[in-house]
């Protein structure tokens, strides 16, 4: 049986993480949660799995939990709830699945505390890689990727040796407007934003798909997990979904690792590895009724929030912890209504343009650039 702190469970990961749980009841226990503002469906949850440990994010919403529980459960709420979620002294493995920079913290208390960590929440490792991947290194604690790019690459490394990698090849869906042109990028809606061809997930992560960001961020993300130079990294452009990423080795061999798009197998690959559970599904990947897939090179002046993403990691320091917060805050202006579509990769590029960036940066030192980045975004929204 393997103990579990899930944070973010009312989102879309955390929701199909409880699903995965459900499946599998002999192999997994969910100990402590955490939510934002969803109270009802914590109440669910409560229900169901029955937590010891409950983080929301605000106090108030205490008394609206209040019904009766038999098994009762501890409380907690904000920053430090969501802390104690993910310490929680019964948990084997923390599974991040909280949305945005508010997951590195917990993160890195979990690894002091050699919890296994399976890492849906990428925009931890886009902000503070180094702090991240070091601790973990020191901590002697794996860190397995959920998110379905690096699971892939993650799996196709099983067995192999970083040395002999020559390129990661991250797929891309290409997002909600692959075949708009610039020009036509400039009146659409949220509604068409919010559209993803293949995948049903958060609302931030849509448009960081339809923005390309999320490709960027992803870029990051391999930078840390694979130790990999961005040189290596490529991006490609696959409308289907089904090849999740590749690695290209050096004798010329590219292995790729192919599923019908469900994050649910991600997350249940990280939370069974090195073991490889039943996955009940109607949904098998048939290659025969699919019959073609389609790749395209990558359009960087299509997608400028890719390039913005690929140079900020390449000239590190504190510009990635920029590129971060700045897209956080214009994707959070837009999802309310405030700025235009084009005006997320405009608002990101101001951010980066006016930061100098600081080597080695120390975790007060990401605070203090997250902080006074949003602040600046923010005021111009
Ligand atoms: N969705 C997907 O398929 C994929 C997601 N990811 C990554 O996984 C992470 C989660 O994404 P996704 O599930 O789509 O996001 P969602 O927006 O669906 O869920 C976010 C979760 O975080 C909670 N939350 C939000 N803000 C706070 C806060 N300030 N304090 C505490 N909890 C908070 C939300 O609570 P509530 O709803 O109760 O307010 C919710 O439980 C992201 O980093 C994303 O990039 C990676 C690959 C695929
Ligand atoms: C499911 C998942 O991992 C997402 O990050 C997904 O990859 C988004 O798709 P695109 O960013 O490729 O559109
Ligand atoms: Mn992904």
């Amino acid at each position: 049986m393997k103990y579990i702190s899930l944070l973010g469970a009312t989102g879309s990961i955390g929701i199909q993480t409880l699903d995965v749980i459900r499946n599998n009841p002999e192999q997994f226990k969910l100990v402590a949660i955490s939510a934002g503002k969803n109270i009802e469906l914590v109440r669910k949850i409560l229900l169901e799995f029955k937590p010891e440990y409950v983080s929301v994010q605000y106090k108030e919403d205490y008394d609206k939990l209040k019904i009766e529980y038999p098994q009762g459960f501890t409380f907690g709420y904000g920053s430090e709830g969501l802390m104690e979620a993910a310490v929680y002294h019964k948990s084997d493995i923390l599974l991040n699945s909280v949305i945005g920079s508010v997951g590195l913290n917990p993160t890195l208390e979990a690894i002091k505390e050699k919890k296994t960590i399976a890492l849906a929440n990428k925009e931890t490792l886009v902000t503070a890689g180094h702090l991240v991947m070091t601790h973990a290194k020191e901590n002697n604690v794996p860190i397995i990727p959920v998110d379905s790019e690096h699971s892939a690459i993650y799996q196709c490394l099983q067995g192999e040796k970083l040395s002999s990698v020559n390129r990661l090849i991250i797929t891309a869906s290409g997002g909600s407007f692959r075949d708009y042109k610039r020009e036509d990028l400039k009146n659409v809606t949220l509604e068409q934003a919010l559209s993803h061809p293949n995948w049903s997930m958060g609302s931030k992560i849509t448009i960081d798909s339809a923005t390309m960001m999320n490709k960027g961020l992803e870029v990051i993300e391999a930078h840390w997990l694979f130790d990999k130079p961005y040189e290596k990294i490529d991006v490609l452009l696959h409308r289907e979904s089904i090849i999740h990423s590749m690695v290209e080795y050096d004798d010329s061999s590219i292995i790729a690792q192919l599923g019908t798009p469900d994050m649910r197998v991600p997350i249940q690959y990280a939370l069974t590895y090195p073991d490889r559970f039943h996955f009940q599904t109607e949904n098998r990947l048939d290659l025969a009724k699919i019959g073609q897939l389609h790749f395209e090179e990558m359009d960087f002046e299509r997608f400028r929030c890719l390039e913005f993403a690929y140079e900020a990691g390449k000239r590190g320091g504190t510009l990635p912890t920029v590129l971060n917060a700045a897209n956080e805050v214009a994707v959070h202006a837009f999802l309310s209504g405030k700025i235009s579509f084009l005006s997320i990769e405009d608002l990101i590029e101001k951010a980066l343009a006016r930061h100098t960036t600081i080597k080695n940066p120390d975790l007060e030192t990401i605070q203090d650039v997250d902080a006074e980045t949003r602040v600046y975004v923010n005021s111009l929204t």
